[in-house]
C-alpha cells in the first residue's frame, strides 16, 4: 500500500527510524501490525527493521449491532502501538485500517457505521490519521497484494527471476486465487472481465488472473453447507450436516451470530455425503482455469495453512509442500476415523479454532487447481488433510 510509507525525504537531523501502523480487519479477527522502518539513502527504499503484532477475536463484523464495540477493539489494539512507538514519534506515525470479507458481507450501512467508529477512535488518538485511513479493501486488491507479497518474499520479483508463483488465500469470509497466466487463452477465457487485473511493479506490467469469492471463505462456506447462511430462526433451529459425526452437537459463532449445529443422528455421515453437500455450495461458482490442470506451484496460506497444521500433516513452524491429491487422501482418512470415533477434533466449536502460533504461515501447493477446488470443498465441515515435504517462509499470527 503506497500510503503506508511516509515521504522518503526528511530533514537532515531527523531520526533514521520511522513507524507505520496497519490494522487488518478480517472476518474472524482484527490484527494490528506495527512496523519499524529505517530510512535507506535518498534513492533507496526504507528497510523493514521490526514488526510488532497483536490480534483480537472476533472480527469487527461481529459488532454490527453494537458498533461502539468495534471502536473498543481498535482502541485496545492501539495500546500495542503506543507501547511500541516512542511517544515523540506518535504524531508523525500514520494509522491505516483495511477491512476485508467480514465487512464486505454486511450491508453498506452497517459496514459504514462500524468504520465510522474506527475513524472516531483514530481521530481521537495521538497518531497521524491520513485521509484514506479507514476503508474496505476490495477482493481484487486483496488478491493482488497477497500475490505481490508472496512473490517478493520468495524472490520471484527480482530482475533475474523468470517465473512467479500463484497464491491461494482462504479467509473466513472470502477466498482469493491470483496467478500470472502462462497462456494468453487463460486471460481471454475468463468468465467476466474483473478476473483480470494489470499491475505495474518496477518497470514491469503483470496481467494477473485474480478473483475473490465472497461467501466462500472457510467460515461462510461452512455456513452455506449447513444451510445456515442468511437463515432465520437461529434461536430454535439446529443445522445438520453429514460432514459432522452423527452424535455431534454444539454451538458455533461467526459474524456476530451463533448457530446450533449437529450431525444427522438419523442419517449418515462421512466423506462421500459430505463431499456432495459441499459440492452444492461451490458448483457453478468456482471458475477453474484450464492451464492449471498442468503442474503449477502455488503458495497457500491463512486457513489452508491452519487446517493443514491442525490435521497434523504439516509442521506449524516449517510449513510444507503438498500435492493437491494429498488433500483428498487425507480427507478420506480423517472422515473414516471421524465416523468411528466421534466427536472429531477438527471442527471448531464456540467460534474459536484450534490455532497454532507459527513463524511460517504458508504451504507450497503443487498440482492441479481443479483438484484443489474439489479438495477444498471436501475439507469444509472440518475434514481435510495435507502431506508435507519441505519448509518455506513467512508470517505469524496468534489469533
Ligand atoms: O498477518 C497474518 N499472517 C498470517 N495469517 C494471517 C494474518 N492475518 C490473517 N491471517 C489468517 O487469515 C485467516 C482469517 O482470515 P480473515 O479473518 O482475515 O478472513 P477474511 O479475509 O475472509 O476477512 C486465518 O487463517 C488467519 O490465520
Amino acid at each position: 500500500m503506497g500510503g503506508l510509507l511516509p515521504s522518503l525525504s526528511r530533514p537532515a537531523n531527523h531520526s533514521r527510524i520511522f513507524y507505520s501502523v496497519m490494522f487488518d480487519a478480517g472476518s474472524t479477527g482484527t490484527r494490528i501490525h506495527v512496523y519499524t522502518f529505517i530510512h535507506g539513502g535518498s534513492e533507496e527504499l526504507p528497510v523493514l527493521d521490526n514488526e510488532m503484532f497483536h490480534s483480537i477475536k472476533p472480527g469487527l463484523s461481529a459488532y454490527a449491532d453494537s458498533p461502539e464495540m468495534a471502536g473498543h477493539t481498535v482502541r485496545m489494539l492501539l495500546k500495542v502501538a503506543k507501547k511500541t512507538v516512542p511517544r515523540l514519534e506518535w504524531k508523525r506515525t500514520p494509522l491505516f485500517l483495511r477491512a476485508t470479507a467480514g465487512l464486505r458481507l454486511l450491508s453498506a450501512e452497517r459496514a459504514r457505521l462500524l468504520l465510522e467508529q474506527v475513524q472516531h477512535v483514530f481521530d481521537e488518538s495521538p497518531f497521524l490519521v491520513p485521509d484514506d485511513s479507514v476503508s474496505i479493501m476490495n477482493g481484487t486488491n486483496e488478491g493482488i497484494l497477497a500475490w505481490i507479497s508472496v512473490n517478493y518474499l520468495t524472490g520471484h520479483l527480482n530482475a533475474h527471476s523468470e517465473r512467479t508463483v500463484g497464491i491461494l488465500d482462504l479467509g473466513g469470509g472470502s477466498t482469493q486465487i491470483t496467478f500470472l497466466p502462462k497462456l494468453r487463452k487463460t486471460i481471454e477465457s475468463v468468465p467476466v472481465a474483473d478476473y483480470v487485473a494489470k499491475y505495474d511493479i518496477s518497470n514491469s506490467t503483470f496481467e494477473l488472473y485474480t478473483y475473490s469469492y465472497l461467501g466462500n471463505g472457510l467460515m461462510a462456506a461452512r455456513l452455506a453447507t449447513l444451510g445456515a447462511l442468511g437463515a432465520e430462526g437461529l434461536e430454535w433451529r439446529v443445522f445438520k450436516s453429514s460432514c459432522l459425526p452423527k452424535k455431534f452437537r454444539d454451538e458455533w459463532s461467526f459474524g456476530g451470530l451463533t448457530y446450533r449445529v449437529s450431525g444427522d443422528p438419523d442419517g449418515l455421515a462421512g466423506y462421500k455425503l459430505c463431499y456432495q453437500e459441499v459440492l452444492k455450495v461451490v458448483k457453478g461458482i468456482i471458475h477453474q482455469p484450464h492451464e492449471l490442470q498442468d503442474s503449477n506451484v502455488f503458495y497457500a496460506f491463512s486457513y489452508y495453512f491452519d487446517r493443514a497444521v491442525d490435521a497434523g500433516l504439516i509442521d506449524g513452524v516449517q510449513g510444507g509442500t503438498l500435492e493437491v491429491r494429498d488433500f483428498k487422501k487425507r480427507a478420506k482418512e480423517v472422515c473414516n476415523k471421524m465416523t468411528k470415533h466421534p466427536p472429531h477434533p477438527f471442527f471448531p466449536v464456540h467460534g474459536h479454532d484450534l490455532h497454532h502460533l507459527s513463524a511460517q504461515g504458508w504451504i507450497r501447493l503443487q498440482g492441479e487447481h481443479r483438484a484443489a477446488v474439489d479438495q477444498e470443498s471436501e475439507q469444509r465441515g472440518g475434514q481435510l488433510g495435507f502431506r508435507r515435504h519441505v519448509g518455506s517462509p513467512p508470517r505469524p499470527e496468534d489469533l
